[in-house]
C-alpha cells in the first residue's frame, strides 16, 4: 500500500469530532424499546421502519441509543412498534442514498452493518467527523479495515456521509458521520417523533446528560494493542486512571479476590493545561473508554464470563453520567431496574461510614440501591485549597444485565472533582458481580438437579 513519506504517522489520526450514538443489534428489539423507555427513562425520537429491520433511537441528554432489529424475514410484529408518521420531518418517500463504489438503494441497516452476532451486543460506537471521505482515505492508508465505504444519504434537510470501520475490539464497529451538512434533528432516513424531547427541560428526578465512558471486556493481554490501534487511527490518549498507575500494566486491582486490569483512554484531553480542544464548540466532556481484562489465578470472573457468554471481546457496560446519582437510581428502580447491591456491611463498615459523613451523604440513602461511594481524601497543603481536606469522590451504581446473556449492563455515575474510577468501588462491584454469578449457577444448577429428577 502507498504512504504519503511527507505525512507524519502522528498527525494522520483522524480526529473524532464527537460521540454519536451507541447502537446495539438485539433480537428482540421491542422488548429493549420499552425497557430503554420505561425503565431507564430515555425517550423514543426517532425510528426508520423497513420491511427488513427496525432501527430506533432513543435519547437522554446528549447520550443516543440506537436499538437494531433485523434483518427479519417478513414484517410480523412491526405493527407492535412505535409507528412512523411523526412530525413529518421525513415523510413517506424513502431517503436517497449513494454510495460510490456499492450501490445501496434501501440498505437493511443505515448507518451501520448487520454483524450477525450470535447474542444481543452493543456493537457500534458511532462518531462525528468533519469529513468522512478525507478520514477513509487516511484510515485505509494505516491499514484500516472498512465494512461500508463513504455513503451519502439526503433528505429535505440535507446529506449526510459516513462510512463503518471495523475495530480490533471483537465485534465493535464505528460508523464516522459527517453532519456538517445536515439540518434535521437525527439523520436522514429517520422519521422524527412528533414530540422534540430535546426541548424538553431538563427530567430533575432523572438528570443523565451524557456519556461518562464505555468498558470493553478484552481477553488477557490485548489491552496494549487496543490502545495502539485507537492512537495511531484516532489520535486517542492514554488516561491514567490512578497517579501511581504503570504505562505498561495499567491500574491493576489484584487483592481481595479481584483481579482485574484496566487500562483508559480518551480521544481528546480536556485543556486542564491550557491545551486547545480539538473542536472548541463542542461543549460536552468526551466519552473515555476503559478496556477490562482478567487476570490469571482468579477464578471465574464477570470479564471472562463476558467473553465467554458474548462469543468474544466487545462492550460490557456504558456508564451515563448523572447530576443526581440517588434521585436518579431512585426513579430507575420504582420503574422496576435493579441494581448491583454490596454487601450489606458496606455502609457499616466504619470508615465508609466516615466517608460518607465527610462529604455530608446520607449512608440510608446511598444503601437503599446500591450507591458506592470512592472519595479521595488526600490532604492537601490549606494553602491550595483554603481547606485542609480536598474532597472530591464519586459515586456508581451498576443495573443488573439487560440481555438475556449477560452482555451488557448500565452504570450510573455522578462525579464530585473525582476524574478516574474508584478502586474502592470496583472492589465492591467485582464482590457484588460475583456473588450474582455464584446464586446464578447455584440456581441454574439446582434446576438441573431438579429437572434431572
Ligand atoms: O469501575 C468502572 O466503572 C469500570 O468501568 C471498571 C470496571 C470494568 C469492568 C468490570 O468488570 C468492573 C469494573
Ligand atoms: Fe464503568
Amino acid at each position: 500500500m502507498m504512504r504519503t513519506p511527507s505525512l507524519k504517522r502522528k498527525n494522520m489520526a483522524v480526529p473524532l469530532r464527537r460521540l454519536h450514538h451507541v447502537s446495539l443489534h438485539v433480537s428482540n428489539g421491542l422488548k429493549l424499546a420499552h425497557d430503554l423507555v420505561s425503565k431507564y427513562k430515555f425517550n423514543l425520537f426517532a425510528t426508520r421502519l423497513t420491511d427488513k429491520s427496525r432501527q430506533v433511537a432513543f435519547r437522554k441528554g446528549t447520550s443516543v441509543f440506537v436499538v437494531n432489529e433485523g434483518p427479519v424475514q417478513g414484517s410480523v410484529g412491526l405493527n407492535e412498534w412505535p409507528q412512523d408518521g411523526g412530525n413529518g420531518e421525513h415523510p413517506d418517500h424513502a431517503p436517497r442514498v449513494h454510495s460510490e463504489k456499492h450501490k445501496l438503494s434501501n440498505p437493511s441497516c443505515l448507518y451501520d452493518v448487520h454483524t450477525h452476532h450470535p447474542v444481543d451486543s452493543v456493537s457500534n460506537v458511532c462518531f462525528e467527523v468533519e469529513d468522512v471521505e478525507r478520514s477513509f482515505k487516511v484510515l485505509r492508508q494505516l491499514g484500516c479495515n472498512f465494512l461500508v465505504p463513504p455513503t451519502t444519504v439526503e433528505d429535505e434537510n440535507g446529506l449526510v456521509t459516513y462510512s463503518v470501520v471495523k475495530s480490533i475490539v471483537g465485534n465493535v464497529c464505528h460508523t464516522l458521520v459527517d453532519k456538517t451538512k445536515y439540518g434535521g434533528t437525527f439523520l436522514p432516513g429517520f422519521t422524527i417523533a412528533e414530540k422534540d424531547w430535546s426541548l424538553e427541560e431538563e427530567d430533575l428526578s432523572c438528570p443523565v446528560t451524557h456519556f461518562d465512558h464505555i468498558t470493553y471486556a478484552s481477553p488477557r493481554k490485548s489491552s496494549h494493542q487496543v490502545i495502539g490501534w485507537y492512537e495511531k487511527l484516532f489520535g486517542f490518549q492514554r488516561f491514567f486512571i490512578d497517579g501511581d498507575e504503570d504505562v505498561d500494566e495499567g491500574f491493576v486491582v489484584n487483592q481481595e479476590g479481584v483481579g482485574l486490569r484496566l487500562t483508559a483512554m480518551q480521544y481528546w484531553k480536556c485543556s486542564k493545561a491550557g491545551i486547545a480542544l480539538p473542536f472548541p464548540d463542542v461543549k460536552e466532556p468526551d466519552c473515555k473508554f476503559v478496556i477490562a481484562e482478567s487476570l490469571p489465578h482468579e477464578g471465574r470472573n464477570q470479564v471472562d464470563t463476558f467473553l465467554e457468554q458474548h462469543r468474544g471481546a466487545g462492550v460490557q457496560h456504558v456508564a451515563l453520567y448523572t447530576k443526581d446519582i440517588v434521585s436518579t437510581a431512585h426513579a430507575m428502580a420504582e420503574a422496576g431496574v435493579q441494581f448491583f447491591s454490596p454487601p450489606p456491611a458496606y455502609y457499616t463498615e466504619v470508615g465508609k461510614l466516615q466517608e460518607m459523613e465527610k462529604v455530608g451523604l446520607d449512608p440510608q440513602r446511598l444503601s437503599e440501591h446500591g450507591i458506592l461511594l470512592d472519595s479521595d481524601l488526600q490532604e492537601v497543603p490549606s494553602s491550595q485549597t483554603g481547606c485542609s481536606e480536598n474532597r472530591r469522590y464519586l459515586l456508581q451504581v451498576f443495573t443488573k444485565p439487560l440481555f438475556a446473556e449477560d452482555t451488557f449492563f448500565l452504570e450510573l455515575i455522578e462525579r464530585r472533582g473525582a476524574t478516574g474510577f474508584g478502586e474502592g468501588n470496583i472492589r465492591a462491584l467485582w464482590r457484588s458481580v460475583q456473588a450474582y454469578m455464584e446464586n446464578e449457577r447455584r440456581d441454574s444448577q439446582g434446576e438441573n438437579v431438579q429437572s434431572a429428577h
